[in-house]
């Protein structure tokens, strides 16, 4: 697998090596010995998964202070996947990167705790998975609303369908302190 360094450091993008042959494709989706080797978490706790149609945004979400780490892949369609820095006092506060996962590229985004993450769906329907490095905890989640003009992500998407929730997300001069 190879791994690349975004702009925001410790966010990273994965791709894997991807063996094909008459009868289709194998891949190692996950491998903790190459996982560490290469700065990735040696432990998940959690794997999640999620079916969502197009247009659809989820995001963007956090875990404070029992952050999660996210390991995230599209096994179908294709997403359009979103990390935003929201760690207090870094160089790259409310800076964003974004890249499109599909199960075309079986590329894989590393979100690290400190980061907020959401992403839309830009095919017909997208089947997300995504590893976690902590457990899910509601009482800690927080949400950062996806169009803030403060951070600006260019989302291929112009009108979202959203939850509740995530109409209602905290604009990030809002937020509170978030320290790792
Ligand atoms: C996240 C989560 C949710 N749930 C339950 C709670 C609700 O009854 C239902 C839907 O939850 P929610 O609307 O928060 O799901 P998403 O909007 O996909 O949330 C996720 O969206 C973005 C992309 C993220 O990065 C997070 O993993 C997560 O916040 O699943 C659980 O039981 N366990 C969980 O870990």
């Amino acid at each position: 697998m190879k791994v690349e360094q975004t702009k925001l450091e410790g966010v990273l993008l994965v791709t894997p090596q991807v063996f094909g042959d008459e009868r289709g494709f194998f891949m190692e989706t996950y491998n903790r010995e190459k996982a560490l080797a290469n700065g990735l978490p040696g432990e998940f706790v959690q794997d999640n998964h999620s079916k969502s149609s197009r247009g659809v945004l989820r995001g963007l979400h956090y875990q404070h202070p029992q952050w999660q780490g996210k390991l995230v892949r599209t096994v179908q369609g294709e997403i359009f996947d979103v990390a935003v820095d929201i760690r207090a006092g870094s160089t790259t506060y409310g800076e964003w990167v974004g890249y499109l996962l599909n199960d075309e590229n079986k590329q894989q985004l590393y979100v690290p705790p400190g980061f907020a993450h959401g992403f839309v769906v830009t095919s017909d329907t997208a089947e997300v998975v995504y590893k976690c490095t902590t457990v899910y905890a509601p009482a800690q989640e927080g949400s950062v609303l996806w169009n803030d003009p403060d951070i600006g992500i260019e989302w291929p998407i112009d009108s979202p369908i959203l939850s509740a929730k995530d109409q209602v997300g905290r604009r990030l001069a809002d937020l509170p302190a978030l320290t790792v």
